[in-house]
């Protein structure tokens, strides 16, 4: 049975994500084929088409600010922290769904960094894409665009995202109806055109792209054309809705390519990443019998700690590790360490999930915020 795609949008604030979102559901509801809908953006005020999931229904933005004294993109990532720790049933309920549905749009917080940056959006994007085909569409402004240094800012943005996901990704012009993207792919397909550009800024004697600047744009602009060879690049105008066509078959070529490539991958890292685990836990459990041998041996023979587990059938270790930091400490939400363990957002390292709820039902906070099945907040009838 074919996975239906997951369609991951991101951008810059005002970048018109949501517009597009908008266009793409309306356009495939046009052609009967509707998609479901995911909202991640927990602080978004109105969004103007029906979500099948939304994070706003199970963590509320303004109540965790307040409760735990944040400001807005704290809020946002503890939002996102929260719902990261249900994204299994997330999962689960869209693997349920999925030889009904054709698509899987995906809203994300016009707060960018975020997202990408956060250990929950990493684990959240992995979860998706190692159960669905998943590819990003990157939406920019193109009007703002029109300088060499907002362009090579943009794409080297894309490129982070790109670098960090390792996702296939599609660039979407947005706003063409107000400026044509014409200039931006000339600028990706034709270096010399870029060059030419660069230098026209120069002699404009603003002062922007003079000395240093203008050599760096230029060293970086080489660099940049391996990262351009690896993208499809649409124009659209999620106002009139051109382009819209040439974005779902930009998708189709995507999905291909993510079988091809990323899925590969996809599977060689997580296989790793078993093995290592697996790893680990033998030599623990190597070190725990030594360490048993070692105390056998004197005459006060120590009992293994209650919360130790070692039986020959059962060769699961539980540790006060998992609970405790390296200072003893029970960690808690805000702790650098629940971020670090997983910055690199590995969905075999469940200490993130584990390690909120933990602390969250530890301190006994009314957890209102990541309670109870995910089931109840899906907006469609079951
Ligand atoms: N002319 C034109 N304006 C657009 C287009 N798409 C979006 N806009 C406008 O751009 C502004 C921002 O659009 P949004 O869809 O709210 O952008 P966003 O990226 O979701 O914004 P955040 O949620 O703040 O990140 C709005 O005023 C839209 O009307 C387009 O294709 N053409």
């Amino acid at each position: 049975m074919s996975q239906p795609p997951v369609i991951m949008v991101v951008g810059m604030a005002g970048s018109g994500k949501t517009t597009f979102m908008q266009r793409l559901n309306a356009h495939l509801h046009e052609k009967k084929e509707p998609p479901y809908i995911v909202n991640l953006d927990p602080a978004v005020k109105n969004v103007p088409f029906d979500r099948h999931i939304d994070i706003r229904d199970s963590v509320n933005y303004k109540q965790v600010m307040k409760q735990y004294n944040l400001g807005p993109n704290g809020g946002i990532m503890t939002c996102l922290n929260l719902f990261a720790t249900k994204i299994d049933q997330v999962i689960g309920i869209l693997e349920k769904r999925a030889s009904t549905i054709p698509r899987i749009l995906v809203d994300t917080p016009g707060q960018i960094e975020c997202f990408v940056w956060s250990a929950s959006g990493a684990i959240v994007t992995d979860a998706l894409a190692s159960s669905f085909p998943t590819v990003l569409a990157y939406v920019i402004d193109t009007p703002r665009t029109t300088s060499t240094s907002t362009f090579m800012s943009n794409m080297l943005y894309a490129c982070s995202i790109l670098y960090k996901t390792k996702l296939p990704m599609i660039i979407v012009f947005n706003k063409t109806d107000a400026q044509d993207a014409a200039f931006a792919k000339e600028w990706m397909t034709d270096f010399e055109a870029f060059q030419a550009a660069l230098r026209q800024e120069e002699e404009k004697e603003d002062g922007t792209n003079s000395g240093y600047m203008g050599s760096l744009m230029n060293s970086m602009s080489l660099m940049l054309d391996e990262f351009y060879n690896h993208l499809d690049v649409v124009s659209v105008s999620s106002m009139t809705g051109a382009g819209i066509d040439d974005f779902f078959k930009a998708v189709d070529s995507k999905v291909e390519e993510y079988k091809k490539d990323y899925l590969p991958e996809l599977e060689k890292a997580r296989k790793e990443r078993e093995e290592k685990k697996n790893e680990e836990k033998s030599e623990q459990l190597d070190r725990l019998m030594s360490d048993m041998k070692m105390s056998g041996s004197s005459s006060s023979v120590r009992k293994p700690k209650k919360n130790i587990k070692v039986s020959a059938s059962e060769p699961e270790i539980d540790t006060l590790s998992d609970a405790v930091d390296s200072d003893g400490d029970e960690l808690m939400e805000g702790d650098p360490d629940i971020e670090d363990n997983t910055l690199d957002g590995r969905m075999g390292d469940d200490s993130l999930v584990d390690r909120y709820e933990r602390a969250l039902h530890k301190e006994g906070k009314p957890d209102d915020v990541a309670d109870e099945s995910f089931m109840r907040y899906l907006n469609v009838p079951r």
